[in-house]
C-alpha cells in the first residue's frame, strides 16, 4: 500500500528530536535528535538561545530522514512540538531580540506574585484564567522584560511560545493554538481566549496586545512551508506545516491521550502527569493547571521542574554513564537507608516550592554512599509526581494504569519505582519520543482535513509496549508509604 509520510519534531529542553511516521502503517521509520544548551545564570535564570532550537531541527531532521531511509520529497506534513511557557520576542523585521526565557526559568518568580497580587491572588486568578499563574508561566516573563529591558521592550512586534516561533520560521506566518497558548497566563482556558486586560496591565502603550498571533483551532494548518527553510531541511517545498503544540499537548496525542479515562506521565527534564477532559476541568488546587488540549478538548497537568535534569545533575556529579547510574539506583534498597532528598534544585512548581533550593536530609557515617545517594535523587523526584498525581486524583481524574513516556521512562528500575510509587501499573508506549510522535499524528491530521480523523489515527500510530508493563509490587508499595509521609512532612516544613 502507498506509503504516507509525515514528520514530527519536538523542541523539548535538553534537545530537539524528530520522527518520520508513515500514517498508512502507523509505523515510525526513522529518528534523528540533536542536543540543547542552558544558559544558566544567578536568581534561576534559565534561558536557551533560540539559533540553536533552528541548528538542532535541521540536524535533527536530517537523520531522521536518513535513519527513514526516505526522500524528504514525500513528506507531506509536519507537525511541531514545544517545550511549553517560553517567551520568544519579535522585532518587526522578525528578528529574535533576545534568548529564549524557558518554563524552567524563576527569574521572574518576583513579577509572577506582583501580577498574581493585580489578579487577585489564587482565587481572583482561577476566577479570571481557569487557572492560578505559576512561576514558569509566559506571563510573568513580559513583565520582567519590560522591567530588565526597556529598550527591548519598546521593540517587540510579535510575543511567541517557542513552538509558535518555529512555525513562524518555517512559515512566516505568527500564530498560535489553543493548548500551547493555554499555558501563557494571559489565556481564559474557560472561553479559550487571550486575556487582553491582563496585557494592558503589563504594558498600558497597548505593544502586548498587537504583537499577539492570531489563534488556530489544532487541525487548521498554519500555512506551507517556505521554500528556503523546505530546502535547508530537505523536505517536499509543498509541505503543510500543522498547528503543532506544547510538548505536554503533542504528548497527550503520542500516547492516545484524547478520551477521557488515560493518564500520561511525562520523564522528561520537567516530569508531568496530564489527562484529556472534554471540559474545563478547573481545580480549586493552584498547582493543577487546566490547560486546553490539542485535540479540541482540555488537558489538566501537573508539572514537576526537577526531573531528570535533577537526577542528570547527581549523575554528572558521580561521572556515571546512564547503565552506571541506574545499577546504583537498583543496588540500594527502598529509601535508600534513610537518605532524602528534596531535589528542589531550581524552585518548584509542584510542590509549590518556587524559590527552594535541594536538601539531602537524614545522612550519616553508615548511609552515605553513591548508591543511597543516587537512589535519593530518583525518589525525591517520583514524590513530586506522586504528590501531582494525588491532585489529580483529588480533582476526579482517574486511571487505571500510567503511559509513561520521555526519557526516564527508558530506565525500567525507575519504571518500577514509578509503579510502587503511585501504586498503579504502568506502560510505556512503543514510541517514547510521544511529543514527536504526536505531532506527526497531528500533521497527518491536520492534512487529511477530516475534522474527525485524530481518534482513528492515534489507534493506528499509538502502540502500546507490552514487554515494558509493569506492575506495583505490595510489599514496595507498602514500603513506600512511610517514605512518601515523611516527604510530604519535609515539604510541609518547607512551605511554612
Ligand atoms: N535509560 C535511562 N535511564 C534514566 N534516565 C534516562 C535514560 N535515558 C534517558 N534518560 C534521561 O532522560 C533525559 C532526556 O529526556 P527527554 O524526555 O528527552 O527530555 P526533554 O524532552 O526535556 O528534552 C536525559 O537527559 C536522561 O537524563
Ligand atoms: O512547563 C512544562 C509544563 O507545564 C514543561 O513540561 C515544559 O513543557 C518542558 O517540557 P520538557 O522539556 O520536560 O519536555
Amino acid at each position: 500500500m502507498k506509503r504516507k509520510l509525515y514528520l514530527g519534531i519536538d523542541c523539548g529542553t535538553q534537545g530537539t528530536k524528530a520522527l518520520v511516521l508513515d500514517s498508512v502503517s502507523g509505523q515510525v521509520l526513522g529518528q534523528g535528535g540533536a542536543p540543547h544548551d542552558l544558559i544558566s545564570g544567578a536568581n534561576g535564570r534559565r534561558e536557551q538561545d533560540t539559533g540553536q532550537w533552528l541548528q538542532a531541527f535541521t540536524q535533527a531532521t536530517h537523520q531522521a530522514l536518513q535513519a527513514a531511509q526516505v526522500d524528504g520529497q514525500a513528506i507531506l506534513a509536519l507537525g511541531v512540538s514545544g517545550q511549553q511557557h517560553g517567551l520568544v520576542l519579535l522585532d518587526e523585521q522578525g528578528q529574535v531580540l533576545r534568548p529564549a526565557k524557558l518554563w524552567c526559568d524563576t527569574e521572574s518568580t518576583p513579577q509572577n506574585q506582583q501580577l498574581l497580587d493585580y489578579l487577585g491572588g489564587e482565587q481572583g486568578s482561577l476566577e479570571r484564567l481557569g487557572l492560578v499563574i505559576a512561576p514558569g508561566y509566559t506571563v510573568s516573563k513580559l513583565l520582567w522584560t519590560r522591567e530588565h529591558h526597556p529598550d527591548l521592550f519598546a521593540r517587540i512586534a510579535h510575543v511567541l511560545l517557542p513552538h509558535d516561533y518555529l512555525n513562524y520560521w518555517l512559515t512566516g506566518r505568527a500564530c498560535a493554538e489553543y493548548g500551547d497558548a493555554s499555558g501563557s497566563g494571559y489565556f481564559d482556558v474557560r472561553q479559550r481566549g487571550w486575556d487582553l486586560p491582563l496585557l494592558q496591565h503589563i504594558d498600558p502603550g497597548g505593544r502586548l496586545q498587537k504583537a499577539l498571533p492570531e489563534l488556530i483551532e489544532a487541525h487548521q494548518p498554519v500555512g506551507q512551508i517556505r521554500p528556503e527553510i523546505a530546502r535547508q531541511l530537505g523536505i517536499n517545498p509543498q509541505a503543510v506545516v500543522a498547528s503543532g503544540g506544547g510538548d505536554n499537548m503533542m504528548g497527550a496525542i503520542g500516547t492516545g491521550n484524547i478520551r477521557p479515562g488515560v493518564i500520561t506521565m511525562s520523564l522528561g527534564s520537567s516530569g508531568t502527569v496530564y489527562a484529556y477532559a472534554d471540559q474545563p476541568l478547573i481545580s480549586p488546587e493552584a498547582s493543577v493547571a487546566a490547560f486546553c488540549s490539542s485535540s479540541g478538548g482540555w488537558l489538566p497537568l501537573i508539572c514537576t521542574m526537577n526531573l531528570t535534569n535533577a537526577t542528570g545533575a547527581v549523575r554528572e556529579l558521580f561521572k556515571l554513564d546512564l547503565d552506571e547510574f541506574n545499577n546504583l539506583v537498583t543496588q540500594a534498597p527502598i529509601g535508600a537507608e534513610g537518605v532524602s532528598m528534596l531535589p528542589f534544585l531550581n524552585g518548584e512548581r509542584v510542590p509549590a516550592l518556587p524559590q527552594a533550593t535541594g536538601s539531602l536530609l537524614g545522612l550519616s557515617l553508615t548511609n552515605l554512599t553513591q548508591a543511597n545517594l543516587c537512589r535519593a535523587v530518583v525518589e525525591g523526584t517520583t514524590f513530586g509526581l506522586r504528590y501531582g498525581l494525588d491532585l489529580l486524583h483529588g480533582n476526579g481524574l482517574q486511571g487505571e494504569s500510567i503511559r509513561l513516556i520521555g526519557g526516564g521512562a527508558k530506565s525500567p528500575v525507575w519504571r518500577q519505582m514509578v509503579a510502587d510509587i503511585m501504586g498503579t501499573p504502568v506502560i510505556c508506549t512503543e514510541q517514547s519520543e510521544a511529543a514527536a510522535l504526536g505531532a506527526a499524528i497531528q500533521a497527518a491530521w491536520c492534512e487529511s482535513g477530516t475534522l474527525h480523523g485524530l481518534a482513528e489515527l492515534c489507534e493506528r500510530c499509538v502502540s502500546l509496549d507490552r514487554g515494558s508493563e509493569t506492575r506495583p509490587i505490595p510489599a514496595h508499595v507498602s514500603a513506600y508509604q512511610p517514605i512518601y509521609h515523611r516527604y510530604r512532612q519535609q515539604v510541609a516544613a518547607l512551605q511554612e
